[in-house]
């Protein structure tokens, strides 16, 4: 197996397979979890908007893969404002439709205006809303640009409670990078807690997922890679693969979900 082989078929199994899209519908998301089932294997997870959880757990149980997709959505999304009570609540509604993971975003403009202790307080009051759901914390490096601000952002969701830290909405100018990325993973590297990390928006192909891949693996050891500490926030990346691995992409169109 060639090296894109081995990173597409890694992928695939640490992939969330995303649709957070305005025009979203029931059948949008039946046909998503469908295709979280491949002959290649099953995606980490599905991402959607907490509207559609019950549908998805309904979809994913017929396909007889409940509670091997995970079920992911997300709060604060995608504005990251500053409103705690607002965030929390949206959060306990989220876990309460059956969400397995919450990728909650970070207000990340209130950080960018020197206010720190907001982040950390809405991280807080996310994981207690979340009790022993994974919460995800999106700093949106993009947005927040400066390499000392993607830092500072990881290292406040880290110290709230965050499970794991991830890039980005996919809904903004710049999304994942890799020089973000290799800021997050260092800050988890040196944070002497167990973190995951999310690069999210704008992964499209597998040769993208394998420089990240190849990323973590450098600084966090090849073993620290699986579902539990690395996922990737995609919408068209599986078509990719599939196609990388020589397996049919039918309905796993690119940009199409
Ligand atoms: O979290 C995942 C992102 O929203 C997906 O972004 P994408 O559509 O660029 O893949």
């Amino acid at each position: 197996m060639t090296e894109i082989h081995t990173a597409a078929r890694q992928a695939l199994g640490l992939m969330d397979l995303t649709t957070l899209n305005d025009d979203d519908t029931d059948a949008k998301v039946i046909a998503l979890c469908r295709q979280a089932v491949t002959p290649a294997g099953n995606t980490a997870a599905i991402c959607i908007y907490p509207r559609f959880i019950p549908v998805a757990r309904k979809a994913l149980r017929e396909l007889g893969v409940e509670g091997q997709v995970k079920i992911a959505t997300v709060t604060n999304f995608p504005h990251g404002n500053g409103d705690i009570e607002i965030a929390e609540r949206e959060t306990r509604a989220a876990v309460a439709y059956g969400a397995d993971e919450v990728d909650v975003v970070f207000p990340y403009r209130a950080l960018m205006a020197g206010d720190e202790r907001l982040g950390l307080e809405l991280v807080r009051a996310c994981k207690a809303a979340c009790g022993e759901v994974l919460l995800k914390v999106i700093i949106e490096s993009g947005e927040l640009k400066e390499p000392a601000l993607i830092k500072r952002a990881s290292e406040l969701a880290i110290e709230g409670g965050a499970d794991f830290i991830k890039t980005s909405t996919g809904k903004v100018a710049v999304n994942a990078t890799l020089e973000s990325a290799d800021i997050m993973l260092k800050v988890i590297r040196d944070c002497g807690k167990d973190i995951g990390f999310k690069p999210a928006g704008g992964v499209r192909t597998a040769e993208e997922a394998r420089q990240y891949l190849q990323l973590a693996a450098s600084i966090m050891g090849s073993n620290w890679i699986s579902p539990a500490h690395f996922r990737f926030g995609a919408s068209s990346l599986l078509a990719n693969l599939l196609h990388t691995l020589g397996e049919s992409d039918k309905g796993a169109t690119e940009g199409g979900y």
